[in-house]
């Protein structure tokens, strides 16, 4: 659906279940508290930063086919960028009033290129032509990943003229609008649950062309890396993950969000046996840890707590499906002793001091765990397995189609005979 002056489109169905099923698991198991009051985001040079570079390959044909689509739609005679992707959750009390997408930072500075008469080059004429004559207006796409009334309450979105009026999100579904004051919009407070988007800007400017600057550091941080090493996420500072109310990254009020989200799904982490509460918050999230649920201990080493949610994030995806081997059922469970419980209750203290706050962000919806199959904890072991086969892949991918990224300092999907 368009409205009649072209100002906007609404694109049922246009990203897969699976499609918005992966983006979920990465968002669940990769993000860091947001740019605002109860919001969440993973950004794509943050999946980089954090060693997980394999996790651009599901956005890239995305990307590509939303490209394709503001091109098609706003009639633009020449090539457009994409200047910023990520993927971005409102929890409980996030909103936004009316308001135009145009504050970017950029577009103060084109209109301050816009204003100076003196001394220009012919580069810079030309580059003035470009930005004056194909007068592109900044534009957004937000795809919707996840349901309303079924994952989240509150969030409609709504233009404040013009057709549509509100559009309650679905997963799969896009809306594509210019920044201007053509598309003065808001959305309704989160009153329960995570409402997740994936949300692209798009500019014609190419010095704000997000994939130079991805590139620039695929190519920093594979440099050293062999195509062979582990694929163990490596944790952000610790304050990216710290969530409070006020804002305020003391560690004394809020929460971790890697252990809170564990948490909600049941699970609890036992932190190698050195660890104290006195440990330094950044320390902690670096060693390696086991699961724990209930009173029974998981005797498997994960990386971190990164990785451990990993695992459990692409349990609840792909759940169902995953096959369980032979060797899985080996395993081996400890019981808690009273001793061990009162160790990991005293770092969750450290890690989680504020129980009812996490519910209150997380939990407020049922949660569908485990892709709505039962757990088992061979199913965890399976899903270890399988998450490494998976990110294997995406980085067997990324190592190939680097060298033409770097080539043409643009991302997309390159066509290799394998
Ligand atoms: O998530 C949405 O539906 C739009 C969010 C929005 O308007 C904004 O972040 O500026
Ligand atoms: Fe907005």
């Amino acid at each position: 659906m368009s409205d009649s002056q072209h100002r906007r489109l609404i694109l049922p169905n246009f990203l897969s279940p699976q499609e918005c099923k992966e983006l979920q698991f990465i968002h669940k198991s990769s993000s860091t508290v947001g740019y605002r009051p109860n919001v969440f985001s993973t950004t794509l040079s943050h999946v980089i930063a954090t060693s997980s570079c394999h996790f651009l390959i599901p956005f890239i044909p995305i990307r590509e086919r939303l490209k394709d689509k503001v091109e098609e739609f706003f009639r633009c005679e020449y090539e457009l960028f994409i200047e910023f992707t990520g993927l971005i959750s409102w929890t409980r009390g996030a909103t936004i009033g009316w308001h135009t997408d145009d504050n970017r930072p950029y577009l103060k500075q084109r209109h301050f290129a816009v204003s100076l008469p003196l001394s220009l080059s012919t580069t810079h004429l030309l580059y003035l032509y470009t930005i004056v004559a194909h007068n592109f207006c900044p534009s957004k796409a937000v795809c919707y990943l996840n349901n309303y009334a079924k994952d989240f309450n509150g969030g409609l979105f709504h233009f404040q003229d013009g057709e549509p009026n509100s559009i309650m999100p679905m997963a799969g579904d896009v809306v594509m609008y210019t920044a201007d004051k053509r598309n003065i919009h808001s959305v309704d407070e989160i009153t329960d649950g995570e409402r997740l988007t994936l949300t692209l800007w798009f500019t014609r400017d190419g010095s704000h062309d997000e994939d130079v600057k991805l590139v620039s550091l695929l190519s920093q941080h594979l440099l050293h890396k062999d195509m062979v090493a582990s694929h163990l996420p490596l944790p952000a500072s610790s304050d990216m993950y710290w969530f409070s109310q006020d804002q305020a990254s003391n560690y004394q009020f809020g929460f971790n969000i890697c252990w809170a989200r564990l948490h909600i799904l049941g699970y609890d982490i036992s932190i190698s046996e050195d660890s104290t509460c006195d440990s330094d918050v950044s320390e902690l999230l670096v060693k390696p840890v086991k699961l724990v649920r209930g009173d029974e201990l998981l005797d498997h080493e994960f990386g971190n707590i990164l990785h451990a949610l990993q695992v459990i994030h692409f349990y609840c995806w792909q759940g169902s499906s995953l096959k369980i081997n032979a060797s899985d059922m080996d395993m081996k469970l400890l019981k808690l002793s009273d001793e061990h419980r009162e160790k990991i209750n005293s770092l969750k203290s450290v890690l989680m001091n504020d129980e009812d706050l996490v519910l209150k962000v997380f939990r407020s919806m049922p949660l569908e765990e485990n892709g709505g199959i039962c757990f088992a904890w061979t199913g965890i072991l399976a899903a270890t397995a399988a998450w490494e086969d998976y990110v294997t892949k995406l980085s067997k991918q990324i190592h190939l189609q680097l060298p033409y990224w770097r080539m043409h300092e643009s991302i997309y999907m390159v066509q290799l005979d394998e």
